[in-house]
């Protein structure tokens, strides 16, 4: 079994659990249910750097990457240095994230925030909301067509921009659907982990205009970013390289401020 397959079904079980605990009606009731989300495709589109700057602690392909710092550091960090948004990763198990902060970065930052996580269920999509998400992610290698679309417009419904993650050809014709906001590229495969610039390069133009472009992953110096903007890409979504430093906020303002 692959890493990713591990992951989904670990994730059914969970969320499964989760469901048991805390009914939707629950979640529904958070203050943060009636806070008006911010755009980050307008964003995106908006800007010159198009900065998405991730929260990860570890991953399945890099056990550490930082367990000492704290969420609201980073997400003040982020803001100050002008990222257009933050992706907060929530997986406990395979990434050291949780719901927690997600929340946390609500509470101290204003930024747009991407609830990183492996959607599975529509419950998700509630919590993403109940815990101040701006936007959510759809990885297409692990739905069916019929999935997304349920969940992008319910993701729709709810206010919330649907960032759709591709990694090949076949994945992104199965997905191209109006409900969607963004396509993201992986340049990282979740099965293998093998990282290549040329995935985003490759696919760029099966994407449709309409959407915003966003290459994912193993970004790691300003010359990605400007190799791949003239193939369209408006988002750059990058983790690790900020948040292997001690200060991933300093390191994004001095990479922002080499990229304007
Ligand atoms: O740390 P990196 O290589 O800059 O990558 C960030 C982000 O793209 C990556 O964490 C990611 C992209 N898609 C995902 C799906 C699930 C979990 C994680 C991810």
């Amino acid at each position: 079994m692959n890493i990713l397959d591990k992951i989904t079904l670990d994730k059914r079980k969970e969320v499964e659990l989760r469901k048991s605990l805390i009914p939707t009606s629950q979640l529904e009731q958070s203050v943060l249910f009636e806070r008006p989300t911010v755009s980050l495709s307008d964003k995106l589109r908006n800007s010159k750097t198009g900065i998405i700057a991730e929260h990860k602690r570890r991953s399945p392909s890099k056990s550490v990457i930082n367990h000492t710092l704290s969420v609201q550091d980073v997400a003040q960090g982020y803001e100050d240095a002008g990222v257009c948004g933050m992706s907060v990763l929530t997986d406990g198990k395979y990434f050291g994230g949780s719901l927690d902060d997600l929340l946390t970065a609500r509470a101290s930052c204003n930024l747009p925030l991407l609830r990183k996580e492996f959607i599975i269920d529509e419950y998700q999509l509630l919590e993403a909301k109940a815990y101040g998400a701006d936007v959510i992610l759809l990885i297409a290698a692990i739905l069916t067509r019929e999935e997304i679309k349920k969940y992008s417009e319910f993701a729709k419904s709810l206010n919330l921009d649907v960032l759709l993650e591709v990694h090949n050809e076949e994945e992104l014709h199965k997905s191209i659907m109006p409900s969607l906001d963004m396509l993201g590229v992986n340049n990282r495969n979740l099965k293998t982990f093998d990282v290549s610039l040329n995935t985003s390069k490759s696919l760029s133009t099966l994407i449709p205009n309409d959407f915003v472009k966003v290459s994912e992953s193993g970004i790691s110096n300003t010359e990605a970013i400007k190799e791949l903007q003239p193939y369209g890409y408006q988002g750059f979504l990058i983790g690790e390289n900020f948040m292997k430093t001690d200060n991933p906020g300093a390191s994004a303002t001095a990479f922002i401020k080499s990229l304007l």
